[in-house]
C-alpha cells in the first residue's frame, strides 16, 4: 500500500502464489468495503492532525486533551466531508485512539435505540445523532460489574412530583467504569433498580443528564470524575472512564427507558411483551462489534510479526552467505501462522456474526423473539473466545519480534495494553462462557424431547451419530476433508457437552453442580465456540472467491486454523475418543506442511490487509521491510537523547561516581 523507497520484501512479495488485490477484497467484505476502507485509510495517514507516534510521550492531561481535539476535528471532517456511517466508522477505526465517541456512537445511541420507546426514540436520537449531547452507558459500578442484577443504585417514583429519584446508596453502588463519563459526558443512559410503591422491579436503564449544557460544570447532586491511569503509557489512558454518585437526582418520569417495562402516571408497571432479557440488548450489540474489533486487532500484530520475521535473520549462514530469516525456522512458523490463520478466522465469523445480528434484530421489530437466546449465547461466546485469543496472539507476536518487539516503536506494547481490557468489558469472559455453557446445557437437556436444536447447536439433532461415531482419517491427505475435521470438531463439542450434562445430573440441586463443574463447563463452551468458528471458515469456502489462487490461500489457512486447535487441544479429542494417537499425530503432520504451504505467501497474506504504516504505527512491520535504518533514527529522537549528559547528572551521578573515585583512593 505505501509506495516510495526500496522495497526490502520485494522479493518476498514475488513469492507469492495468488491475487493479493482480490484477496483485500475478500478480507474487506465487498469491493465497496475495501474502497471504502482504503480511501478512508489514506485520508487519516496523510492528516497530520492523526498524528499519534507521539502518544506515550504525553502526560495524562496532554493525551486526553489530545484526544478531544481529535475527536472534534474529526466529526468536524465528517461534517465537511458528508460521511456517510459507514465512512465515519472506518474514520473512527483509523484514528486509533479510544475516546469518548466509541461509547456515545457504542452504547449510548444503541441503548436509546434499543430500548426507548418510539416517542423517547425521537426526542432523543435527534440530538444524540447532532451531538448535541454527548452520552455514555453508565451500567458497572465500583461493587458489582459481572453480576447486573446485583447493581445498587436505585430510581425510586415519586407519584407526587412523576419523576424519579435516582441514587446511589452505598460507596459500591458508585457507577465506576462507564468510558466517556469522568469529564466528557452530558448525559448517560445509567442502569438502576426500578422502586416502584416499594417494590423492586430489578435494574432499568434511565436517561440522567449529568452536566450542564452551558458551562459543563455537573448538574446538582451529581459528583463526578475520572477513575485514574490505567495500564500502560498512551493506550487506553485516552479514555476517560469514570466514577459517578447520584444524590437523589430527579429525572422525569419519561426518562426511564421503556420499551420493556412502562411505569405509568399512577404508579402502575406495565410489562411489554417484549422479554426482559432486551434490557441487555446493547451489550449483545457491542460483543458482536468486538468479535470483528479482534480480527483487527489480531491482523495488526501478526502484520508486524511476520513482516518482521522475514527481515529478521539469525544463525545459519552457508559460506559466508546471508543468515537465515527467522520466518524459516520451522518453530517460528508454527507460532506465527496459526496466528494468521487466526486472524482471517475470525475475520470470517465476525462477518457471520454481523448477519446473525442483523437478523435478530430484525426479528425482534417484528415482535419475534425466538433466535434471541442463540444470539445472546453466540455473541457472548465469540467474543470470549476471539479477544481471550487475540490478547495472547498479540503478546506472542511481541515475542516472534525478539528485543524489539519490546520497544515501544515496535507498535506491540501499546496494542497490547490498548488490547487486553477487551477481555474483561463487554462481559468477563469467563463469566461469558459459563452464560454459553447454560445454554448449551439447556440444549443438551431437550435432546430428545422432540425440539430440535437449530443455528450454531444444529449439530447436536445428530447426537446418536456423534456420540459414537469415529474418525475416518486414515492417511495425512484425509485431514484437508472439510467433512472429516467438522465432524471431529461436532463429536468433541457434542461429547463434552453431553459429559457435562451427565455430570451436572448427578447433583441434586442444579445451581450446586453448576458451580462445582464451572471449570469443565468453560472448556466445553470453549469447544463450542471453536466449533462455530471452524464452520463458518468451512461455510466461506463454500461461497464463489474469484481471485487466482485465493480461494487455495484460504482453504489451507482453514485447515490451518482447525488443525493447530486440534493439535493444541488433542487432550479433548482423545479423552472423547473422537481421534485416535494415530489419527492425532497425521493431522500435526499434515499441519506441518501446511506450514510450508503458507511460507512463500506469508508476506502477501499480511499485504492483503492493507493497512497504512500510519495505523500500523510500527518501525518493525513497515510496508517496506526498512527497519534498522529507521529503528536506528528513531531512537535518538527520544527526549532522553535530547542532551548528551543527562538531566540529573550533577545532582545525582556525578556525586557518586566521585565518591566511588574517592573511596578507591583510600
Ligand atoms: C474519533 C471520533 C470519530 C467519530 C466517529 C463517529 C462515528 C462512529 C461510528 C461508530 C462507532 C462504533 C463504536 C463501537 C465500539 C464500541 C466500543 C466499546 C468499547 C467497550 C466498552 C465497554 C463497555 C462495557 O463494558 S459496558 C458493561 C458490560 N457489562 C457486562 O457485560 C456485564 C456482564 N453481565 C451480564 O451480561 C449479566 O449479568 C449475565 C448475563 C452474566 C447474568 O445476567 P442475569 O443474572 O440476569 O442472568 P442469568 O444468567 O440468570 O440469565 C437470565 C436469562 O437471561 C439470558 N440472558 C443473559 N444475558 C442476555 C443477553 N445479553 N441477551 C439475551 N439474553 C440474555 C440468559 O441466557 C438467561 O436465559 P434463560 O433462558 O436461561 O433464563
Ligand atoms: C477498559 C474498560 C472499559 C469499561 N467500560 C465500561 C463502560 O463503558 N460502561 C460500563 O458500565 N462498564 C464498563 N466497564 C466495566 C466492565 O464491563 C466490567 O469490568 C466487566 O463487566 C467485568 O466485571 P467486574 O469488573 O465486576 O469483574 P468481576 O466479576 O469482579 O470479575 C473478577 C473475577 O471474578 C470472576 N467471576 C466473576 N463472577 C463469576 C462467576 N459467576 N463465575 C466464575 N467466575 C466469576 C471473573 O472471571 C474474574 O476472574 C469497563 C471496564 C474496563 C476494564
Amino acid at each position: 500500500m505505501e509506495g516510495g523507497g526500496v522495497d526490502h520484501l520485494a522479493e518476498e512479495r514475488q513469492k507469492s502464489r495468488f491475487d493479493v488485490d482480490e484477496m483485500k477484497i475478500v478480507w474487506a467484505g465487498s469491493r465497496h468495503a475495501f474502497e471504502v476502507s482504503d480511501r478512508v485509510a489514506r485520508l487519516v495517514a496523510s492528516d497530520p492532525a492523526f498524528r499519534k507516534d507521539n502518544r506515550n510521550l504525553l502526560s495524562r492531561k496532554e493525551l486526553f486533551k489530545n484526544t478531544l481535539r481529535k475527536a472534534a476535528y474529526a466529526w468536524k471532517r465528517i461534517m465537511e466531508l458528508r460521511l456517510t456511517e459507514e465512512e465515519a466508522a472506518k474514520l473512527r477505526f483509523f484514528i486509533d485512539e479510544p475516546a469518548y465517541t466509541d461509547l456515545h456512537w457504542g452504547m449510548f445511541v444503541p441503548a436509546i435505540k434499543g430500548q426507548g420507546t418510539e416517542e423517547q426514540q425521537q426526542k432523543w436520537l435527534p440530538l444524540a445523532y447532532k451531538m448535541q449531547i454527548i452520552g455514555c452507558y453508565a451500567q458497572t459500578e465500583l461493587g458489582h460489574g459481572s453480576n447486573v442484577q446485583g447493581l445498587e443504585t436505585t430510581a425510586t417514583f415519586d407519584p407526587q412530583t412523576d419523576e424519579f429519584i435516582i441514587n446511589s446508596p452505598t460507596l459500591t453502588s458508585s457507577k465506576w467504569w462507564p468510558g466517556g463519563l469522568g469529564k466528557v459526558s452530558t448525559h448517560a443512559v445509567a442502569y438502576a433498580r426500578l422502586i416502584v410503591n416499594g417494590q423492586d422491579h430489578g435494574v432499568h436503564g434511565f436517561i440522567v443528564q449529568l452536566r450542564s449544557l452551558d458551562d459543563h460544570m455537573p448538574l446538582p447532586g451529581i459528583t463526578v470524575g475520572d477513575i485514574g491511569m490505567k495500564f500502560g503509557s498512551g493506550a487506553y489512558n485516552t479514555m476517560d472512564n469514570g466514577v459517578l454518585r447520584f444524590d437523589h437526582v430527579r429525572i422525569p418520569r419519561n426518562q426511564m427507558l421503556m420499551r420493556v417495562l412502562q411505569v405509568t402516571r399512577e404508579g402502575k408497571v406495565v410489562q411489554s411483551d417484549v422479554p426482559r432479557q432486551l434490557i441487555y440488548g446493547t451489550m449483545v450489540y457491542v460483543r458482536q462489534t468486538i468479535v470483528s474489533d479482534a480480527s483487527s486487532a489480531l491482523s495488526r500484530a501478526v502484520c508486524i510479526a511476520t513482516r518482521y520475521s522475514a527481515v529478521r535473520r539469525q544463525f545459519g549462514s552457508q559460506k559466508g552467505g546471508p543468515e537465515t530469516q527467522v520466518i524459516d525456522y520451522k518453530t517460528q512458523q508454527s507460532r506465527l501462522f496459526p496466528l494468521l490463520a487466526s486472524a482471517y478466522a475470525f475475520r470470517f465469523v465476525g462477518e457471520w456474526l454481523k448477519w446473525l445480528y442483523t437478523d435478530v434484530t430484525q426479528r425482534l421489530q417484528a415482535n419475534d423473539f425466538s433466535t434471541l437466546p442463540e444470539a445472546h449465547a453466540c455473541t457472548a461466546g465469540l467474543k470470549s473466545l476471539t479477544t481471550s485469543a487475540t490478547a495472547d496472539a498479540i503478546e506472542e507476536c511481541r515475542k516472534l519480534c525478539g528485543g524489539h518487539g519490546y520497544l515501544t516503536s515496535s507498535g506491540l506494547p501499546e496494542l497490547f495494553a490498548v488490547y487486553i481490557p477487551a477481555c474483561t468489558y463487554e462481559g468477563d469472559n469467563t463469566v461469558l462462557l459459563l452464560q454459553v455453557a447454560r445454554f448449551l446445557m439447556k440444549t443438551v437437556s431437550q435432546l430428545g424431547s422432540g425440539k430440535q436444536p437449530v443455528g450454531s447447536t444444529a449439530y447436536m439433532s445428530r447426537a446418536e451419530h456423534l456420540m459414537q461415531c469415529r474418525c475416518s482419517a486414515q492417511r495425512v491427505e484425509d485431514w484437508l476433508k472439510p467433512d472429516v475435521v467438522l465432524e471431529a470438531f461436532e463429536a468433541r463439542a457434542l461429547r463434552m457437552s453431553v459429559a457435562c450434562a451427565q455430570n451436572l445430573s448427578k447433583f441434586s440441586n442444579p445451581e450446586e453442580g453448576f458451580a462445582e463443574l464451572s471449570a469443565d463447563l468453560a472448556e466445553a463452551a470453549i469447544a463450542h465456540c471453536q466449533l462455530i468458528v471452524v464452520s463458518k471458515f468451512v461455510e466461506k469456502l463454500q461461497q464463489d472467491i474469484p481471485g487466482q489462487g485465493v480461494k487455495q490461500q484460504l482453504q489451507t489457512l482453514c485447515f490451518v486454523y482447525s488443525l493447530h486447535l486440534l493439535h493444541k487441544h488433542q487432550g479433548d479429542f482423545l479423552s472423547t475418543g473422537c481421534i485416535t494417537p494415530k489419527q492425532a499425530s497425521l493431522a500435526n503432520e499434515q499441519l506441518r506442511s501446511l506450514y510450508s504451504q503458507v511460507r512463500p505467501n506469508a508476506i502477501a497474506l499480511v499485504d492483503a490487509f492493507n493497512y497504512t504504516d500510519h495505523y500500523l504505527g510500527s518501525v518493525l512491520g513497515r510496508y517496506d521491510g526498512n527497519v534498522y535504518p529507521t529503528l536506528y533514527e528513531d531512537a535518538w529522537k527520544d527526549p532522553l537523547n535530547d542532551s548528551v549528559v543527562p538531566d540529573g547528572y550533577h545532582e545525582y551521578l556525578r556525586p557518586v561516581l566521585k565518591q566511588q573515585l574517592r573511596n578507591a583512593r583510600l
